[in-house]
């Protein structure tokens, strides 16, 4: 195989998701700093090699809003999934840094999904079934990419029953069984933008809650506030709110925009054939004004969330490459 697992190097743990854990890794043979993933499964051998063979699909992804892959390999029961590490983290924990997201950024950042999801659903045929915040990465670049779809079936069934945790961006068909369309990962992005604008994740609709202030970045890793406590409101009342209650929405007299309330509310209708198709959210006045989405320095952003070690580690990491000027 042509990845090896003694050609890695741990520098630092980057998260622990349910099922998953992920590392910054350095790559010794060719230097590259990339993002490693591992998903422990106990499955057999045939299944282990049809994951890979359809994980190899990764390869020929290329778009500028998917992360990159540079492949994968299993060892010990656990699957290694090789990636582009994405300096600015994932928006969850971005989120938890700054309180909520200004609406412009948001446009940058939902524009920006909604041309991942085409690319997945144009170049590979797939729908992402996974759209939540810790799905979304962003980096210095002021790049935003989605990670952790579902290109491989054979992984995504044997995931499928480790879904846990008091939150849920499944869309109400999806709960109920019913047969998962594109318009399912359309709600999810609504649930998503809802929770990046207030700071809230939208189930139950919080009316006490005052929108979160936008904060400055924590200076140090250590200050991030704790995600908010696992046991939040009991999944099964979640699960009936979002199948059978209202459908959520931005709070209004927040200085929303008509196009983001509008966005959203249609993002998150509850019938499925009611939401717009992603050909009609690309055209959507939220996302459709280029210049509007291009006057947002979007890299300049991401930094000023990026907690200062971090920054740091990335300039030293420049250092190593840049060539050091001619000694005269
Ligand atoms: O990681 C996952 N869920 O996260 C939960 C486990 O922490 C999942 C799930 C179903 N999947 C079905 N096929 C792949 C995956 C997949 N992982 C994954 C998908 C795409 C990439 C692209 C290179 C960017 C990287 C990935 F790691
Ligand atoms: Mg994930």
């Amino acid at each position: 195989q042509s990845l090896e697992l003694s050609d890695f190097e741990k520098i630092r743990a980057l998260g622990h998701g349910h099922g998953g854990s992920v590392f910054k890794v350095l790559h010794k043979p060719t230097q590259l700093i990339l993002a490693e993933k591992t998903i422990r499964l106990e499955v057999k051998k045939e299944v282990r090699e049809r994951i890979l063979r359809e994980l190899r699909v990764l390869h020929r992804c290329s778009s500028p809003h998917i992360v990159g892959f540079f492949g994968s390999f299993w060892h010990e029961g656990e699957i290694h999934i090789l990636m582009e590490y994405m300096d600015g983290g994932s928006l969850d924990v971005v989120l938890r840094r700054v309180g909520r997201i200004p609406e412009n950024v948001i446009a940058v950042i939902c524009s920006k999904v909604v041309e991942g999801l085409l690319y997945l659903h144009n170049e590979l045929s797939v729908m992402h079934r996974d759209i939540k915040p810790s799905n979304i990465l962003v980096n210095s670049d002021g790049a935003v990419k989605l990670c952790d779809f579902g290109v491989s079936g054979e992984l995504q069934g044997s995931l499928a029953y480790s879904f846990v945790g008091t939150r849920s961006y499944m869309a109400p068909e999806r709960l109920k069984g019913q047969k998962y369309t594109v318009t399912s990962d359309v709600w999810s992005l609504g649930l998503s933008l809802i929770e990046l604008a207030t700071g809230h994740f939208p189930i139950p609709p919080e009316r006490a809650k005052e929108l979160v202030p936008i904060r400055e970045p924590p200076a140090t890793v250590e200050d991030i506030p704790p995600p908010p406590q696992e046991g939040g409101m009991v999944v099964f009342e979640l699960l009936t709110r979002i199948v059978e209650g209202e459908p959520p929405h931005l709070p209004d007299g927040a200085g929303f925009s008509p196009e983001f309330c509008s966005f959203v509310e249609a993002c998150t209708r509850k019938a499925p054939e009611e939401r717009p198709k992603l050909t009609d959210l690309a055209q959507h006045p939220f996302i459709a004004d280029k210049a509007k989405l291009e006057a947002v320095d979007m890299a300049a952003w991401v930094k000023g969330t990026m907690v200062r070690a971090v920054l740091e580690e990335r300039l030293a990491e420049r250092e190593r490459f840049t060539p050091l000027p001619p000694t005269s």
